[in-house]
């Protein structure tokens, strides 16, 4: 290995309380909001294709006409418990709020910025009701901060100078100011959710976005910060020049998913997701795909069976409020986990062979095993092969807390034939598991 001064100061996962609840929530709402709503992907009449909050980039929106928009940014609408109402039937049981995205805007009103909500007709801060009515919901609150800053006159995206580097220093005096600022404002989040951190200028110091990840700490005992903060001396990020993860869970997922296992290297990791193929703040036109409830379950439940966290992202309007399609899908998944819900919080990894069927997660630390289908095969019966040395003792539908007899294959093997395969949404059993040989202990049918 590389001596590094920089990477990872830790082999394996966090087991700290703070770490085990992160990792117990599991399922997570994203939340972009802030000026780029307003403009919602349109200019001048013409429609922006890409990312809704990258319009200020776009060669038809000239930047003074953007960095105007905070004139009128007024959420009459904004309605915190009706957020957090809303997220809570989903099921969510932590979320990422945009503090500041790329664009520099803040929704709080900062003392180090002139460029915040206080300079808005709103005026007011955004982040405390919502970080009030979210926690009283029984909800976690973690910041997303953007330290990229397109209108901060000392951000540079490399030091090409000596001017440059004096304006680069300056600039993170500024970044460890506002984030030491948001915890005092704030003390009840649990992390920070960091981003735009790709530039030169910030991979090519290591040293500080390593001092800034402690001094957070220190501020803040317990704070979970992921993968994207920081970079090596040799300019690695997420993973260290030695291959180590740096941060306390891989942050790299954003709109794609591990496929096994083995692509997740026995680390904490989160994925992030957009409804539409890649809209994280509104955009009046939603183009491609828009995932159903089924696709977002299967996704959240992939995850979970994967080891991982899964965050969807929604993006309010100027006003305030919610897009319908989103209301939907939040009040659709959150049918779903009002029953099932118990397969996906605390769920981890079984360490059961993958069927085509679908999924397993084991509620973590317990021989409890929850089988979530999605793929209902045309024979109804469902194979499941134990670990060597592993009985299975029950089987229950949750639907009707309905008891199923497996068919004994033999040895590790079994099949559970099921009734009816008609079903809108995932069947959900619990297998009970205990250590021991399988035999006919007459709770199954024997092979015909
Ligand atoms: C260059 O490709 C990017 C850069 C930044 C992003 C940002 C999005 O604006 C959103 O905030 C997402 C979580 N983040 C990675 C997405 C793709």
């Amino acid at each position: 290995t590389i001596a590094l001064k920089h990477g990872a100061h830790r082999i394996g996962n966090r087991t700290d309380a703070d770490m085990a609840r992160w990792r117990s929530l599991r399922f997570g709402q994203f939340i972009h909001w802030g000026l780029y709503a307003i403009p919602a992907g349109e200019w001048n009449g013409k429609t922006y294709n890409g990312a809704a909050e990258w319009i200020r980039s776009w060669k038809e929106m000239p930047h003074e006409a953007y960095d105007q928009l905070y004139k009128q940014f007024n959420p009459v609408n904004f309605n915190p418990q009706q957020w957090a109402a809303q997220a809570k039937a989903m099921g969510a049981k932590y979320m990422i709020i945009t503090t500041k995205h790329h664009d520099g805007f803040c929704l709080w009103p900062s003392k180090y910025s002139k460029y915040t909500i206080a300079a808005s007709p709103w005026k007011k801060d955004l982040l405390g009701p919502m970080i009030d009515a979210y926690n009283k919901a029984g909800i976690d609150v973690h910041l997303y901060f953007s330290i990229i800053d397109w209108n901060h006159p000392d951000y540079r995206a490399s030091l090409k100078n000596a001017a440059d580097s004096a304006a680069g220093k300056r600039f993170q005096v500024f970044v460890k100011n506002q984030l030491a600022e948001l915890l005092q404002r704030y003390p009840t989040v649990k992390g920070f959710w960091f981003d735009g951190t790709w530039d030169d200028s910030w991979k090519n110091d290591g040293a500080f976005s390593d001092e800034l990840e402690q001094y957070l700490q220190s501020l803040h005992p317990g704070l979970v910060m992921g993968s994207r903060l920081r970079a090596d001396e040799k300019g690695a990020r997420h993973f260290d020049s030695n291959g180590r993860l740096m941060g306390d869970y891989e942050q790299g997922w954003e709109r794609k998913l591990p496929a096994t296992i083995a692509d997740v290297h026995g680390n904490d990791w989160e994925a992030v997701m957009t409804v539409p193929e890649n809209q994280w703040g509104y955009h009046a036109k939603w183009m491609g795909h828009v995932k159903t409830v089924n696709e977002i379950l299967e996704m959240l439940v992939k995850s979970v069976s994967l080891n991982g966290n899964f965050v969807l992202n929604f993006g309010p309007k100027a006003d305030g409020t919610y897009r319908t399609e989103e209301q939907q899908l939040a009040a659709g998944i959150g049918e779903w986990m009002k029953v099932n819900g118990v397969a996906v919080y605390d769920g981890a990894y079984a360490g059961f062979e993958k069927q085509d069927w679908g999924y397993y997660i084991r509620k973590a630390g317990t021989d409890s095993v929850y089988m979530v289908v999605f793929n209902i095969p045309v024979s109804g019966s469902l194979r499941v092969k134990l670990p060597a040395r592993t009985a299975l003792t029950g089987v229950t539908m949750l639907q009707g807390n309905t008891a199923l007899t497996p068919e004994w294959v033999g040895r590790n093997e079994y099949f559970i034939h099921l009734q009816n395969r008609q079903t809108a949404s995932p069947v959900v059993i619990l297998l009970k598991t205990e250590k021991g040989e399988n035999k006919d202990k007459g709770n199954v049918e024997k092979a015909k």
